[in-house]
């Protein structure tokens, strides 16, 4: 019955599910086919529409009235959006020092913005009390209606072996929480446990240098998330996205790149511009952040990996 219910919640709503081939990059002509899973065309040009169109679905179904989450930019323009389109109140809890044009995207869509003096984390943890007080449906990362963003990413996975026809040797793709990572890594783990698929890809993470709790975890060979302060981390102006001081999915992300045999790399703010641009080049604009991907599997090069295909997971549109 949960099947059924996921399967007519992602037939109703049809993302535009872009994959195209690489064409002017040096490392992807000849035999290597690198391909972009191009997300910036969703409504409101990220990969979280998807998981905003699921918490809103379930929100309705489920009878409550208000939505929210605690957001940096992209998740709570998309939960606006798609809970405007819904008729619903949507109520998000923004850092205070966030006032950049994806708020006043928020407002267009009806929003109520509640600032909060601290991190991206204190902004989520003031929305998960005030869920609870005021009885909203939670879209936060880590809080009881978590999984429903690994769920929706998961059809990133099957639109990707829809398109090729086949699972890609290498699948990259940018990592803050690492919730879409681990949602797409699922998806793969779902269609081979169902026989509709024959291999897992190697998961690449695609994070910044100035502070992410999973690639930290990783080059310290930890088995579980080591704790990050505030003061280790640095956010830029193009790595915000990739920063994460608490991973709300990291183990999920830990997971995927570890049994995958996957790696995670690291980006600062000038390499970030320079795959942006070389994505110019093949015809879309994305955020900075987003272009990580890219870099991630030209770096898996470098350091000696082999593939034969590899996607690139590119979450989002420059704003
Ligand atoms: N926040 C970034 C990176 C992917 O996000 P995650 O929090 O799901 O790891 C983006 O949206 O591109």
């Amino acid at each position: 019955m949960k099947m059924l219910q996921q399967a007519t919640l992602l037939e109703e709503f049809r993302f535009p599910g872009t994959l195209f081939r690489v064409r002017k990059i040096p490392i992807a002509q000849g035999w290597r086919k690198i391909y972009i899973k191009w997300e910036g065309n969703n409504p409101t040009g990220t990969q979280k529409d998807r998981a905003a169109y699921m918490h809103v679905r379930r929100a309705i179904e489920q009878g409550y009235d208000t939505v929210t989450v605690g957001t940096c930019g992209n998740f709570g323009a998309s939960l606006a959006y798609f809970a405007n389109l819904h008729g619903m109140r949507a109520v998000i809890y923004v850092p205070s020092r966030y006032t950049n044009g994806r708020v006043r995207e928020m407002r267009k869509y009806n929003a109520e913005i509640v600032y909060v003096d601290g991190s991206y984390e204190d902004a989520v943890e003031r929305s998960v009390l005030d869920a609870m007080k005021y009885g909203y449906y939670d879209s936060n990362p880590g809080s009881v209606n978590s999984r429903v963003a690994l769920e929706s990413f998961k059809a990133i996975a099957y639109e990707i072996v829809a398109a090729l026809g086949s699972v890609p040797d290498l699948v990259s793709v940018p990592m803050g929480n690492g919730t879409t990572l681990a949602g797409i890594y699922m998806g793969f783990r779902e269609m081979l446990d169902m026989g509709i698929s024959r291999k897992l890809p190697v998961m690449l993470g695609a994070t910044t240098g100035l502070g992410n709790q999973i690639a930290e975890t990783l080059k310290r060979g930890s088995e579980e998330l080591v704790p990050l302060r505030e003061d280790e981390v640095r956010e830029t102006e193009y790595n915000e996205p990739l920063v994460s001081i608490k991973a709300f999915d990291g183990e999920y992300a830990l997971e995927a790149i570890r049994r995958s045999g996957g790696l995670a790399f690291e980006f600062y703010d000038e390499e970030l511009l320079q795959l942006a641009e070389e994505l110019r080049m093949e015809g879309i604009d994305p955020l900075p952040a987003s272009s990580s991907s890219l870099g991630a599997i030209e770096r898996y090069l470098e350091f000696g990996g082999y593939f034969e295909n590899a996607v690139a997971v590119v979450t989002g549109r420059r704003f």
